[in-house]
């Protein structure tokens, strides 16, 4: 894996990975609470995180100095079941984690360019770089919405994009969407990437090996760090 650096973190159920990955996430968030006094936390949504999520959310940090944003957004109002920030709100921001500030992608806009831009704007402000950052990844071997169909792959994956959030239009990611950028991500202190189930595994190691490299395979070569890999049959 040239330059893909990763490391394997695997556990016997979903329920023990839910409580490693939320003990770590935890922890680097408190560091960066103590360093500089403040921790920036962007997660992903799906159908994966809902037990991580619920773990992190009992852990009593200081969770009024964590602002939590989005990896990626489907183009949908915080109403619909599709949508990631509602994922976050009924899920991670509840418990010991409701005093947590909240930045989601979503806004009303014309067209998913324009949200994507007043994104942008918005999201200038936060206390960058990342401290954590938690992907998960399609079976496709897409991560955040950096998925192999979408029109605009090359400047998703252009890790010297000063962009923040990126429009994308990808049939297979369903609604347009909105995602961080490469730079954004791979800046991250911590890295973690969330995948549960065999069929994961056997996307995962096939996209670490040789042939077309998937979406996630250029995320590990651009970070300057170990990808952190959680992951429980
Ligand atoms: O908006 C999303 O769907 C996510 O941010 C996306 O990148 C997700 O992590 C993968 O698609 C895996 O999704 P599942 O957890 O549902 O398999």
């Amino acid at each position: 894996m040239s330059g893909a650096a990763c490391a394997w973190n695997g556990f016997a159920d979903r329920q023990q990975l839910a409580a490693a990955l939320a003990g770590n996430v935890a922890a680097r968030l408190t560091k960066a609470i103590d360093e500089r006094g403040t921790a920036l936390l962007a997660v992903s949504g799906g159908a994966t995180p809902a037990k991580f999520f619920a773990a992190l959310s009992s852990i009593p940090i200081a969770w009024d100095k964590v602002t939590v944003t989005l990896v990626d957004e489907r183009f949908v109002p915080p109403t619909s079941p599709r949508s990631n920030a509602g994922l976050v709100v009924a899920n991670l921001l509840q418990d010991k984690a409701a005093a947590a500030r909240f930045v989601p992608l979503y806004h009303e806009a014309a067209s998913i360019e324009d949200a994507a831009a007043a994104d942008s704007e918005a999201l200038q402000s936060l206390t960058w770089p990342l401290d954590v950052v938690v992907l998960g990844m399609g079976a496709d071997g897409h991560t955040a919405s950096f998925f192999p169909d979408a029109g605009n792959l090359a400047q998703l994956l252009d890790p010297s994009s000063q962009r923040i959030v990126l429009p994308v239009h990808a049939p297979s990611g369903g609604e347009p969407r909105l995602t961080l950028s490469m730079a954004r991500i791979v800046a991250a202190g911590f890295i973690a990437l969330h995948i549960e189930g065999e069929d994961k595994r056997i996307a995962f190691d096939g996209a670490m090996g040789a042939g077309e490299k998937k979406p996630i395979r250029k995320v590990l070569e651009a970070a300057p760090i170990p990808v952190e890999v959680f992951w429980a049959p």
